[in-house]
């Protein structure tokens, strides 16, 4: 696939403090990237950088094939073909649906105008609503208004702003399938922000997990879940709970019992042990709650700390009662049992494919 957006190196300075961080990313044409990460790690920095109402200070931005962006060279917002849709999507109340859809595309002939707001109105279901003031619509009709406006004048990219935030949860999934498959259909690159996992792997075909202003990770959804890179990630997107680890020939140690490694597995670990100075660092290993099991033969080695009731059945906390662990490791655990708060339990680690870091 060809490359259209590519971001070498970039920095972005707000108000003398780094934001971004020789921040690298590409993105190939048609693609739809859902970029996450804790609240002020730069996300909408990244969108303003993209989209021309921030300059770098360092790195480029090229955008098909075409330098925007440099700390030199900077194309103006207007001329980037880049179109932009904010949280609160940032349409025009004293306009009808028409007239917000016109607004980018004032340069067009009006017969052209006309044509281009039908044929958008047409694909976004919105052709009954086009007379209309913006509040006599509903949230996720704002929302297509909002996107109709933004591919009016033809971008090459757009760039969305927690875009499915002010959605009733209801309806959330219905119009994020919806609005993907309008966006595969014209192949539009598309970049949004979200702070919900489940929307990316609803909505994106390619995930970036970003912190303190740098890309973590960048591959699809499911890539990322099963082999996050680093601790930060799997935290971040809260993929298990954490359980102390320690190497031992070619097993590993843990609260629940001892795991033993295949021989691939005890190389990255053992590499994992090692730390640039070469002392040995902490190992945690990711535990899914799936991975768990109660072992009702061997002695306690966990306590009951909370439960809660979910679909899925009873969901527990649990925290190690091992002697020599200095800081208790706590688990998730889900069971149909009934256990009380205190109880002491037996709990094994089942053989899953190991997933080990250094803190
Ligand atoms: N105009 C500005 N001047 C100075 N600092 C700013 C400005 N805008 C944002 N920042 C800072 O830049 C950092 C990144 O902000 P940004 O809005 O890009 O983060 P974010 O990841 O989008 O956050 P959130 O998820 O909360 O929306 C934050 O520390 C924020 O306080």
């Amino acid at each position: 696939m060809t490359s259209l957006l590519e971001i070498n190196q970039l920095s972005v300075k707000l108000q003398s403090k780094l934001i971004l961080q020789q921040l690298d990313l590409n993105l190939s044409a048609g693609e739809i990237l859902g970029l996450v990460g804790a609240s002020g790690c730069g996300k909408t920095t990244l969108l303003n950088a993209i989209a021309g109402f921030a300059k770098p200070c360092a790195g480029s931005i090229q955008l098909d094939n075409r330098l925007i962006s440099d700390s030199e060279q900077f194309i103006p917002a207007q001329d980037r073909h880049v179109g932009m849709i904010f949280q609160d999507y940032a349409l025009f109340p004293h306009l009808s649906v028409k007239q917000n859809i016109a607004f980018g595309i004032s340069d067009y002939s009006l017969s052209e105008q006309e044509a281009r707001i039908d044929s958008l109105l047409a694909l976004l279901k919105l052709s009954e609503h086009k007379d209309k003031y913006i509040h006599q619509l509903s949230g996720g009709q704002q929302q297509r208004v909002a996107i109709a406006r933004a591919l009016a004048p033809q971008p090459k990219l757009l760039l969305l702003d927690e875009p499915f935030s002010n959605i009733d949860a209801r309806l959330r999934n219905e119009l994020m399938l919806e609005i993907r498959q309008l966006l595969k259909q014209l192949n539009i690159t598309a970049i949004f922000v979200t702070h919900n996992k489940d929307e990316v792997f609803t909505f994106a075909d390619k995930m970036a997990v970003m912190a303190h202003g740098k890309i973590l990770q960048l591959d699809s959804p499911t890539a990322i879940c099963q082999q996050p890179n680093s601790w930060q990630v799997a935290d971040f997107l809260q993929l298990g709970t954490w359980l102390s680890c320690e190497l031992k020939k070619n097993e590993l140690d843990t609260a629940f019992g001892l795991l033993t490694l295949t021989d691939t597995e005890y190389d990255l670990v053992k590499k994992k042990q090692q730390s640039v100075d070469g002392s040995s660092q902490k190992l945690v290993m990711l535990i899914k709650p799936q991975y768990l099991e109660i072992n009702e033969d061997n002695p306690a080695n966990a306590c009951v700390e909370h439960i809660s009731v979910t679909e899925q059945g009873y969901h527990y906390t649990l925290a190690s009662l091992s002697p020599n662990d200095t800081a208790k490791d706590k688990v998730s655990f889900y069971s149909q049992q009934l256990l009380t708060i205190k109880e002491k339990i037996a709990l094994k680690v089942n053989p899953h494919p190991i997933l080990v870091y250094s803190q």
